[in-house]
């Protein structure tokens, strides 16, 4: 962790989650409304379709909510997209951007990545901007190639770290249950912050930099202990509220 950053441990349900999973996300508020609060924020990025309904299920402000993804354009004519004012209006806080899974099968480019980024900014969304290699890429050699290319094309010039989040996720660790080891994050992640101070100045080293892939509660003090890891991006583990809090746990030992 980065000394005097807070840290933000952030849920991705992706397209999972019914009505009956907002129990879940009471129970992690609720966990959260004690003392553990005051150690982190917390957001969950739950599907579209469940927003409006989280928002009003959550009764404290221990977290915030997130979407998955956004259009570049605020209206018009894109079936089946969501804006970032609408992902506001419904009650969302942050954004994830440029997720892998988004990438893939979507074929989404740093470019268009970056103008979604501007889009949810001016939308008032804090953007949640993830990188990461491929087992291809990291085989060859490329890992912080890769990471460096996409921060680079992903983020625009006038960052700023209370409304920007990097996730960096090696897309081998997502859903797999294998992690890089603690000195790769920790390579990876020290990379990140010295291309972000170069690019950003004193703003690159307040962003936070969190790590996703196969985080679990079991592998939380490990992976979150490690230096400019703020936090993680958490999928499988985060539908789950006692494995969500177990998570949020490890920051009361570290
Ligand atoms: O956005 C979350 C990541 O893709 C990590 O997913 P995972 O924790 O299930 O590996």
């Amino acid at each position: 962790m980065t000394p005097a950053i807070r840290p933000l441990v952030a849920g991705n349900w992706k397209m999972n989650g019914t009505g009956e999973s907002l129990a879940e996300l009471r129970a992690i508020a609720t966990g959260l409304s004690s003392d553990l609060g005051q150690k982190l924020d917390a957001v969950i990025c739950v599907p579209a379709t469940l927003l409006s309904r989280a928002a009003e299920t959550l009764v404290s402000e221990t977290v915030r909510l997130g979407g998955q993804d956004c259009h570049v354009k605020e209206s018009g004519a894109h079936t089946g997209d969501i804006s970032a004012a609408m992902l506001k209006e419904a009650g969302a806080d942050y954004v994830i951007l440029g997720h892998s899974e988004r990438r893939t099968d979507h074929q989404e480019t740093d470019e268009l990545i970056r103008a979604k980024t501007q889009a949810a900014w001016k939308a008032g969304l804090a953007a949640i901007v993830c990188v990461g290699e491929t087992a291809v890429e990291r085989q060859e050699g490329r890992a912080l190639e890769v990471i460096g290319r996409q921060l680079l094309g992903s983020l625009p010039d006038d960052v700023k770290s209370d409304t920007t989040v990097i996730a960096y996720e090696p897309v081998w660790a997502i859903g797999t249950g294998q992690t890089p080891t603690a000195e790769d994050v920790e390579k990876a992640h020290a990379f990140m912050r010295s291309e972000l101070i170069a690019r950003f100045g004193s703003e690159g080293a307040k962003l936070r930099l969190l790590y996703g892939g196969s985080v679990k509660p079991a592998n939380a003090v490990e992976l979150l202990g490690i230096s400019n890891v703020d936090g993680a991006l958490v999928g499988g583990a985060s539908l789950k509220a006692t494995d969500f809090l177990a998570i949020c746990e490890a920051y009361r030992t570290l």
